[in-house]
């Protein structure tokens, strides 16, 4: 029997090296690659993974792009049908933190509905004796910007599963995201297709 499972569109974004394929690496298969396998992202990257809130199931693409400027290109198309976006920064380096500001502004010229959901990610807080910024700077940041925030490490795995979770539970209680997701492209029949991008993102939320 064919099941109609919506699907969530999530973007990962922040500096190069603040561990954005890890955390996804983490989440979806839950690994971590040792540091001489890991190599930048060049463009994006996605993977697929299946949650389940509430006794609904959901299809999670979460698309995971390069920090790297010169590997950044049609950046709009990342952006296009978003309901959840991640700014991920590494606690032990300050720069990647200062960066938000720019990749909040970057969001907010992507995505012009108020309602995308956003959360800041501060990474890396395995690294505690190389800490740089506090639990309180990320989240009073957080809170300036009326975001969620959590802190976590791909390494050891601390918090990035709730990360996940909180920031699919928000989407799920924004109806303005549901409605626009309501759109028939936007949901998709378990097949053998569920590894493919299903080819509605035209419904955008942004
Ligand atoms: N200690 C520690 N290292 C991490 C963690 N997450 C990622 N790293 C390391 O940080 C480096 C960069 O990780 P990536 O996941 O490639 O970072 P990225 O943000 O995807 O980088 P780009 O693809 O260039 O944008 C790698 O050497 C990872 O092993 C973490 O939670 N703790």
């Amino acid at each position: 029997m064919s099941q109609q499972i919506p699907t969530l569109k999530l973007l990962l974004i922040g500096n190069s090296n603040v561990g954005k394929s890890s955390l996804l690496l983490r989440f979806t298969d839950d690994t971590f690659l040792p540091q001489e396998e890991v190599s930048a992202t060049i463009g994006v990257d996605f993977k697929v993974s299946m949650m389940e809130v509430n006794g609904k199931m959901y299809k999670l693409t979460i698309w995971d792009t390069a920090g790297q400027e010169r590997f950044r290109t049609l950046t709009s198309s990342y952006y296009r049908g978003a309901q959840g976006v991640i700014l991920v920064y590494d606690v032990s380096n300050r720069d990647t933190f200062d960066a938000l500001n720019t990749w909040w502004n970057e969001v907010n010229t992507y995505c012009s509905s108020p309602d995308v959901v956003k959360m800041i990610v501060g990474n890396k807080v395995d690294k505690e004796s190389s800490r740089v910024v506090t639990y309180e700077e990320g989240a009073n940041f957080a809170r300036k910007l009326s975001t969620l925030f959590v802190e976590c490490s791909a390494k050891t795995k601390v918090g990035v599963k709730q990360a996940f979770e909180e920031l699919v539970e928000k989407i799920i209680e924004t109806p303005s995201l549901w409605q626009k997701d309501a759109a028939p492209n936007s949901t998709v029949r378990m097949s053998a297709d569920d590894d493919k991008e299903e080819s509605g993102g035209d419904s955008c939320a942004c």
